[in-house]
């Protein structure tokens, strides 16, 4: 049976399809726009699993399926790359109505929606998800793009695609390092907008980690009906959308500072939300005890606690030159999100001289989970 999450954006709302098989069915994009083409966005290790397949459901849509196939990773989350698919589509005669199909993870989805946005000032497209991550978060809400050498995600812009397609069958071939970076933006759900779902992440995490479908379809369902909740209130993050940005501004320093690709961005997410959550107890927005669980529960998920070491010399330094290019600082003052009280979430800043605190308690080796 198929769950349906909608995303309640008006005339850019849409549809959020969670079920296994759906990626072999043609039934599935049946109410997709019609055009006389559509383009497959995949990537050099997803293509070969799943392109076959999606071209098999869109024949009887489409009277012309091309595919693109990217260079694998974060590393390539860039302009070379972003030209490839417009190389595609201008090679293969693309016009308006074309619709790009993203199969892929979320690199493979943010810049394919990038492309959307910017191809003939913006042309339809499907996210079609094959990682957790990309079920549960980066397909839903719209945010595109591609990053810049000093910062994550510094080039893009919002657009939204006509559908999501969250095919739980895909999971079969995620590797655990990748199921486990998934789970740290499921986790991110629990202390920022709901505790009755961290406590049933915390029964049910050896079931996740052992990919148990029963409990991932659970937490991709339960992670896309909070994210469009947040989203539909505030598409253009003016204030609220920001607490999805939990363990991110640490962690997208991690990922930046360390290079693309060395961390994966759930790992950074990890980390981060230790972070984050280390730096609300030390504001007084929560006690020792809801830290100490958020970690153990992360740990658990089989993420990183402790952050990267980004410089030997000055490493809080350094996190605080990556962190001021964070999208959400203001007059150079970088703001964080926050716990405050258990399944509730701030955004505001803090004194330096605690956020140093914090990174040199959990960048030491000392910290366990
Ligand atoms: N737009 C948003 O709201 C949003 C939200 C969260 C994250 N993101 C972005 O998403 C990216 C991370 O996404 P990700 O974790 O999916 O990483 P990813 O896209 O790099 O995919 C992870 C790895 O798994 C491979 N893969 C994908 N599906 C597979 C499958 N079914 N079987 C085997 N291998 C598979 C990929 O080729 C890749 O090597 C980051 O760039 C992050 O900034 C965006
Ligand atoms: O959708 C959002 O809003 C998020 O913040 C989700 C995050 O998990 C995601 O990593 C997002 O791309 C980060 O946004 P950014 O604006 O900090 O780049
Ligand atoms: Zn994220």
């Amino acid at each position: 049976m198929t769950d349906t999450v909608h995303i309640d954006l008006g005339d850019r709302s849409y549809p959020i399809l969670i079920a296994s098989g759906l990626l072999a069915q043609a039934d599935t994009f049946a109410h997709c726009p019609k055009a006389s083409q559509a383009l497959i966005v995949s990537n050099e290790t997803v293509a070969p699993l799943y392109a076959r397949q999606l071209q098999a459901a869109l024949a009887p849509h489409y009277p012309k399926v091309e595919q693109v196939v990217l260079p694998d990773g974060e590393a390539h989350k860039n302009w070379t790359t972003l030209q490839g698919i417009f190389d595609a589509l201008m090679h293969n005669g693309a016009d308006r109505k074309t619709v790009l199909f993203a199969l892929g993870g979320g690199v493979v989805g943010d810049m394919t929606g990038f492309a959307a946005a910017s191809f003939m000032r913006g042309v339809p497209f499907v996210q079609v998800p094959t990682t957790l991550l990309s079920q549960v978060d980066s397909s839903v809400g719209g945010k595109t793009g591609i990053n810049h050498p000093l910062g994550k995600n510094m080039i893009g812009a919002f657009y939204q695609p006509q559908l999501v397609v969250c095919d739980l069958d895909t999971f079969d071939t995620l590797p655990a390092r990748e199921l486990s970076a998934g789970l740290a933006e499921v986790i991110k759900y629990g202390p920022i907008a709901d505790m009755a779902f961290m406590d049933w992440l915390e029964a049910e995490m050896p079931a996740l980690i052992a990919g148990d479908k029963r409990a991932l379809a659970h937490a991709v369902r339960r992670s896309c009906e909070i994210k469009a909740d947040v989203v539909s209130k505030d598409e253009r993050e003016a204030d609220l959308r920001a607490i999805l940005n939990f363990g991110h501004t640490f962690g997208h320093a991690i990922e930046a500072g360390m290079g693309y690709g060395v961390w994966l961005h759930g790992e950074g997410v990890g980390a981060g939300m230790v972070m984050a959550a280390e730096l609300s107890q030390r504001l007084g927005l929560v006690d020792a005890a809801f830290v100490r669980r958020l970690r153990a529960l992360v740990a658990r998920a089989g993420l990183p606690v402790r952050g990267a070491m980004l410089d030997s010399q000055d490493n809080a330094g350094r996190y605080l030159e990556l962190m001021r290019h964070d999208k959400k600082s203001q007059a150079g003052a970088i703001r964080f999100v926050l716990i405050d009280g258990p399944g509730k979430a701030v955004v505001r800043e803090a004194p330096d001289a605690l956020v140093r605190e914090v990174i040199d308690l959990c960048c030491a080796e000392a910290v366990q989970a």
